[in-house]
Parts: C-alpha cells; sequence; structure tokens
C-alpha cells in the first residue's frame, strides 16, 4: 500500500454515532430492571451502539478471528526462551485446528483466518494460509529499523484487504490475534514509544523468563527507543519498533473501524498494534473494545493510553486472540439485553 492509501483507509474512519451511545444509555435506565443494575454490560452495549450507529445494536452473531503470524530479527538477541521455529509450527497448527485459539474459536462460533504476516521459511503449498506478499523474519530493532516504511504498509494494507474480504462476507465482529516468538519484545517497545512511558515500565516476561533474561530484554527495548523511539510519526515507529504481525494487526484494527464493525482488542501484541492505530487515526479507538487485561505490564499501560477498560482480567498471557475470543460472549450479551429486554413501560409500571 502507498502511503496515500493508507492516508485514505484513515480518512473513511467516522467517528463512533455519541447519539446512538446517549439512547442507548436512556434505553436502558427504561429498561425492566433498576437503573444501572447490569453494570459494565450497560455500557458496553452503549458502546456497541455507538460503533454501529444504531439502537438497539446489532446482535453478533460471525464473529471473525484473525492470527496474524510474523518472525522478529530481535529473537537473535536471546530475548526468548524459545526458538524462533515455533512461530512457524504454530501457524500450522491454527491451521489444523489444534491451538487455544482455535479451541475458543469453535466453541464460541467464530471463524478463524491466518494471516502469514512474514514467517521464516517456507510453508507447504497445501497450508491454508493467507500470505502476506513480504518476507519474514523483521531485522534487529535493537540495531536498525525493523522494517522499511514501505514494507509496513504493504503488510498492514494486505491484512486490510482480509479484513474487508471477511465484512464483505458478513463478518461483524473482528478478533485480531497474534503469533510471533519474541514478539512481546518488539510491543514493549511499540508500547514505550507511542505512550512515553519507559522500557522498564512495559517489558514484561512474555512467554516466561527469568530475572536476568528480563534485564536484558528491558536493556534491549531501551536501546531500541534511544535508536528510534520518540519523536517519530506514527507510521515510522511502528515500522522501526514493530512487528509485521504487528503491522497487520493495525490493519485489521483501522478497517473494521473504517467499516464500522466492533474489533476485540486482546493483550499486548494486539494493544501495540491499537496504539499505532490510534497514532494513524484517533477515531479508530471509538471502535475497539478491550476484552482483557494481559498479565504483561505493557498491555495495562496502552489500555490506559487507549482510555479502555478490559472487560476480563483472567491473568492470561498467551496472545493467539485468546483474550479476545473469552470475551466475545460478553459483546452478544451486551447487544441482546438492548434489543430482547422489555421496558417498564410495557410492564405497566
Ligand atoms: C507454543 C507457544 C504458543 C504461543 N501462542 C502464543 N504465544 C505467544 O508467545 C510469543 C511471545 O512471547 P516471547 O516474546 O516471550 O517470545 C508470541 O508468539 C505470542 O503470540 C505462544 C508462545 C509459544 C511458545
Ligand atoms: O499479552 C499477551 O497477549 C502475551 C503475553 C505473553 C506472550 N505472548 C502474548
Amino acid at each position: 500500500m502507498c502511503i496515500e492509501k493508507l492516508r485514505q483507509l484513515c480518512a473513511a474512519i467516522e467517528p463512533v454515532d455519541e447519539e446512538a451511545r446517549t439512547e442507548a444509555r436512556r434505553r436502558h435506565d427504561q429498561l425492566a430492571k433498576p437503573q444501572g443494575a447490569l453494570g459494565r454490560l450497560e455500557e458496553l452495549g452503549a458502546r456497541l451502539a455507538a460503533v454501529a450507529g444504531a439502537c438497539p445494536p446489532p446482535i453478533p452473531v460471525n464473529p471473525a478471528a484473525v492470527i496474524c503470524a510474523g518472525d522478529h530479527g530481535v529473537h537473535a538477541q536471546g530475548v526468548s526462551p524459545w526458538p524462533q521455529a515455533i512461530t512457524r509450527l504454530m501457524l500450522e497448527n491454527f491451521v489444523k485446528g489444534g491451538a487455544s485459539a482455535n479451541a475458543l474459536a469453535e466453541v464460541y462460533g467464530a471463524t478463524v483466518t491466518v494471516v502469514d504476516a512474514g514467517v521464516s521459511g517456507e510453508s507447504s503449498p497445501s497450508t491454508r494460509v493467507e500470505r502476506a506478499p513480504v518476507q519474514g523474519p523483521t531485522k534487529d530493532l535493537s540495531l536498525e529499523p525493523a522494517m522499511a516504511n514501505e514494507t509496513c504498509t504493504v503488510s498492514l494494507s494486505f491484512a486490510s484487504s482480509v479484513a474487508d474480504d471477511l465484512i464483505d462476507k458478513g463478518a461483524d465482529v473482528i478478533i485480531p490475534g497474534d503469533m510471533g516468538i519474541a514478539n512481546t519484545t518488539s510491543a514493549a517497545a511499540l508500547i514505550a514509544a507511542y505512550t512515553g512511558k519507559t522500557a522498564a515500565e512495559t517489558t514484561g516476561r512474555g512467554t516466561g523468563i527469568d530475572d536476568q533474561l528480563l534485564k536484558l530484554k528491558t536493556e534491549i527495548v531501551t536501546k531500541a527507543l534511544e535508536r528510534h523511539g520518540a519523536g517519530r510519526d506514527a507510521l515510522t515507529t511502528l515500522a522501526s519498533l514493530g512487528g509485521l504481525e504487528h503491522a497487520a494487526i493495525t490493519g485489521l484494527i483501522l478497517t473494521a473501524a473504517s467499516r464500522r464493525v466492533p474489533v476485540i482488542i486482546d493483550g499486548v501484541n494486539c494493544v501495540a498494534a491499537a496504539l499505532a492505530a490510534q497514532a494513524l487515526q484517533p477515531r479508530s479507538v471509538g471502535y475497539m473494545v478491550a476484552g482483557h487485561r494481559s498479565a504483561e505490564p505493557g498491555a495495562t499501560v496502552g489500555l490506559e493510553h487507549l482510555g479502555l477498560e478490559p472487560l476480563l482480567d483472567l491473568d492470561m498471557r498467551l496472545g493467539e486472540g485468546t483474550g479476545a475470543l473469552t470475551a466475545y460472549p460478553l459483546l452478544k450479551g451486551a447487544a441482546a439485553l438492548l434489543n430482547n429486554v422489555s421496558t417498564l413501560q410495557e410492564l405497566g409500571v
């Protein structure tokens, strides 16, 4: 995608509908229950009304999980205990249906689309993935920009077309997920750059590293921020510090927003992409629902910056879209309440 196309995508995002939100809040106060008794489900319903521009909002029935996978040059610095080859093995596992994300998607009725945003090595021709026209892994972000701005826009644009296709076919909620060994290092750097926080505040244990490795990882993020942190434009920051899956997830988020479809934000990698989307087009935040609070510290820092309160806090720290998938039924419930509960007036009160 040339920069101009990215600009067009951002420009196509309208503000969410504040009148529909107000109407939903008013309707909740009239339903056959004490005012406010459905707690945060009421505000979630109002948010869905604002996204759809309608009160009551449609009840979602066709959620689409889109798992974006990419490999990272910074893996060479020893920031993850896992070999890079796990990314491709998991990509194939998503296609076979054997990952945690698949189990949750199956039970909640979500389709799973797998995007190879730049995984090292070759997949067998029979593997059913959407293959982005870029080569992974990224460069080592602690030494040089992870990718060129142009590569970043190609990845973003490719995922954007995947989301457009899914929405054209009836998807009514987009649930991005990530896979990429070492990507929590990249996410920590992105979150620090977009929020102005330090590496120490955003860097966490990822798949589960010890204190010594956490110290090294934090130093790597600090180094990356010194090289290409604050003061860059939104796209250059994403390209310099992000992974190809972060760029792709940013494309999914912006596209969902441009189509007035809610997008559920998962853990630290999706939060990093959500911050990129916010920096590119602040109006996109109105279309986001924070699925859960990941145990990774950068996730909380990022959600605060986005002004989003996560629905769930289950100590999850996996990624793949698992936290967002777990939160999905709450969106169905919140919309169903606004659609199907009688008003006190209808009961003759
Ligand atoms: C088997 C396996 C499955 C995963 N599914 C998601 N992740 C998660 O862990 C990785 C990031 O952690 P770090 O930065 O510490 O490498 C990402 O792939 C993320 O999606 C997984 C990790 C592993 C090992
Ligand atoms: O927050 C997440 O989604 C996460 C945390 C650790 C490793 N991978 C993903």
